[in-house]
């Protein structure tokens, strides 16, 4: 079954454009790296992905649901990392879990036992009582992944989710989240421009200029060569 489906998405800012007839597939439970510089597109895709931006060209399908026809059901079944971070810095852990809950109607002991099996799955549960600014950047995107399985989602999005943290905490994150599609069997689409987060049994697709260059397993296209020097060799670019 596929976990998610694109294609021949297209899209401009005015005269700028941002992607140009992408298409690919993720199968169900399969994690997959986002590759691209800075400016590659990886962001409209995600603003695209997750409905922010509609475009009139190409197709979404999330678990199976159109996301033109059946946005509700695509996105129901989806869950976002965003790029910047949008916790209530102000409540605690516990708080910002159950305000996310409510709002995809959970309440009551499902709330609550949904919140404390996504906190037990990102090692949080003794963080469920502090104020989310008093955690650190690490601890705070944990919750931000924790807050996105709450209503069990088949996909999970993430927008480049180690950015500024020190390079320990990006290795724990990352590995956390190879665990979650192989145990869970959710599908993952992680973007980032950082080779180390990616595995050598992850689905790669790089991105370009908009354009997606590459799909297949990372292990397969980089064919003996460090994953960096191979991305450099297609795009010229460093990571
Ligand atoms: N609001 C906007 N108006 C005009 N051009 C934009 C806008 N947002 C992005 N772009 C341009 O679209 C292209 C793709 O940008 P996008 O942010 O999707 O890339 P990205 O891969 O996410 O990069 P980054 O890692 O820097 O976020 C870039 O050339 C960017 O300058």
């Amino acid at each position: 079954m596929t976990g998610l489906r694109v294609e021949n998405l297209s899209f401009s800012y005015r005269s700028k454009t941002a992607l140009s007839g992408v298409s690919f597939e993720v199968a169900s439970g399969m994690f997959c790296a986002l590759l691209g510089p800075n400016g590659a597109g990886k962001s409209t895709l995600f603003a695209l992905m997750t409905r922010l931006f509609t475009s009139p060209q190409g197709r979404i399908e999330i678990a199976g649901h159109d996301m033109a026809r059946s946005p509700r059901a695509a996105l129901k079944r989806m869950g976002v990392v965003f790029q910047q971070p949008t916790l209530d810095l102000d409540l605690t852990v516990q708080r910002n879990l159950d305000y996310f809950s409510a709002l995809h109607g959970l309440s009551g002991r499902t709330a609550r036992s949904r919140i404390d099996e996504a906190l037990d799955r990102l090692g949080m549960r003794d963080k469920a009582s502090e104020i989310v600014r008093n955690l650190n950047g690490g601890h705070r995107r944990r919750l931000e992944i924790a807050r996105c399985l709450c209503h069990r989602p088949k996909v999970l999005l993430l927008d480049e989710p180690t950015v500024g943290l020190d390079a320990a905490t990006r290795q724990a994150i990352t590995e956390h989240v190879h665990d979650l599609s192989r145990s869970d069997g959710l599908t993952v689409l992680w973007a980032t421009h950082l080779t180390d987060e990616i595995r050598d049994g992850d689905q790669l697709l790089v991105l370009h200029h908009g354009r997606l260059l590459e799909n297949g397993q990372t292990g397969e296209l980089r064919g003996g060569v460090p994953l960096a020097q191979h991305f450099l060799s297609l795009t010229g670019e460093t990571e």
